[in-house]
């Protein structure tokens, strides 16, 4: 029995899946980690409970300890209506585009804020997978928008996000949809950026343990209908574990596990003196950097808390790992030499494709 075949299904706690089929009758799986074994299957008229199971399915509820939960990613009751869903920003839609055939076998998605890093990044990792063909072929699925580009290489969806929380939502938004129309299964999501260092030296990877506001909140506050929802912005702890420890067996990539503070700006947003405006002094600036470490925070970006907040609601395993270009405590400017920039960018991607390989088997 595949999701494919069910009008819809949900999750116990217990990991168990419950699939509610037209002819009446529930499948019933136990799924561990990344696999899916089928354990029993049981024939059943529908009870009130199972009848009543979409629409707990349904609801719009995003605590992630909900004793029904849904595993499909969207949460969004009105998409089974649709006839038709276009996905703007990418240029695809359902009807134009065969999403499932063209998306169906992903299994991990990498993001990050420029064009031209997830197109090198798409082509570092047909190197590392080893993959027939000729990396300079590799297209860019939206390349009839110039929204954001798209990568597909092997399992892997390489994805630009652009700068800041709005970029990245929309993108998310319209990726989360992607996969569920094209009836991904078990997909884990990175964000591979970059970020300023609090008390880090410039090169050093931070896997985020949490990502903070600019309050230091583990939360993500998002205006829906003139009201605040406010979601957890909580990380998959086992996929951060493991990318700490594969970081130990690459060589040049100092990497710590820290909370990750998403701002809304680059400059005053920041505590950047060097911007177009600046109301306050270098001490109060570094007084807020100062708390800002004291609440474990240890490095600065602009997407962390929409990402995992999102990922989260729609039980994606999600990851942000940045690399730092500068210590905040030293500066503002980033002056560092372009290519030992590059050379920077690269840390994440490395660390990321190590954990692909990892997962895929290419390496023990
Ligand atoms: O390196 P990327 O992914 O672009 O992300 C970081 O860089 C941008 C600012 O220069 C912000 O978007 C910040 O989050
Ligand atoms: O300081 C920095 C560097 C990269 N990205 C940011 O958001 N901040």
């Amino acid at each position: 029995m595949s999701e494919q075949t069910a009008l819809s299904f949900i999750a116990s706690p217990d990991d168990t899946k419950i699939y509610i089929v037209k002819g009446q009758k529930l499948v019933v799986e136990k799924s561990k980690g990344l696999g899916i074994s089928l354990k029993s299957t049981v024939s059943a008229r529908l009870t009130r409970t199972a009848i009543m199971a979409p629409i707990l399915l349904n609801s719009m509820g995003n605590e992630h300890s909900d004793y029904i939960q849904q595993v499909e990613y969207v949460k969004n009751p009105h998409l089974d209506s649709m006839e038709e869903d276009i996905l703007y920003h990418f240029n695809l839609g359902t009807k134009t585009h065969d999403l499932p055939q063209m998306f169906g076998d992903v299994k991990f998605v990498c993001v990050g804020g420029s064009p031209n890093r997830m197109r090198s990044f798409a082509q570092f990792i047909h190197e590392q997978l080893e993959l027939p063909g000729n990396t300079a072929d590799i297209r860019d699925i939206c390349e009839g928008t110039d929204r954001y580009s798209m990568y597909k290489v092997g399992p892997v969806l390489s994805i630009s996000h652009g700068m800041g929380v709005p970029s990245i939502s929309i993108m998310l938004h319209e990726l989360i949809k992607l996969l569920y129309h094209a009836r991904s299964r078990d997909v884990i999501i990175f964000r591979i950026g970059t970020s300023g260092g609090v008390g880090l030296p410039a090169g050093t990877v931070v896997i985020t343990d949490k990502a903070v506001d600019s309050f230091f909140r583990p939360q993500f506050e998002q205006v829906v209908l003139g009201k605040v929802i406010i979601r957890s912005t909580e990380l998959d702890k086992d996929v951060a574990q493991e990318l700490l420890q594969y970081s130990s067996e690459l060589p040049n990539i100092p990497t710590v596990i820290g909370n990750t503070m998403c701002t809304h700006d680059f400059y005053e947003g920041q505590g950047r003196l060097d911007g177009a405006l600046c109301s306050f002094s270098t001490e109060e600036k570094l007084d807020y950097l100062r708390k800002a470490s004291e609440a474990g925070v240890r490095n600065i970006e602009m997407e962390s808390t929409v990402f995992a907040a999102m990922c989260r609601v729609c039980n994606l395993k999600a990851a942000v790992v940045c690399v730092t270009l500068l210590n905040r405590f030293d500066g503002d400017q980033i002056s560092t030499p372009h290519d030992v920039l590059l050379e920077y960018q690269q840390r994440p991607q490395c660390l990321v494709a190590h954990f692909i390989k990892k997962h895929l088997g290419l390496i023990s």
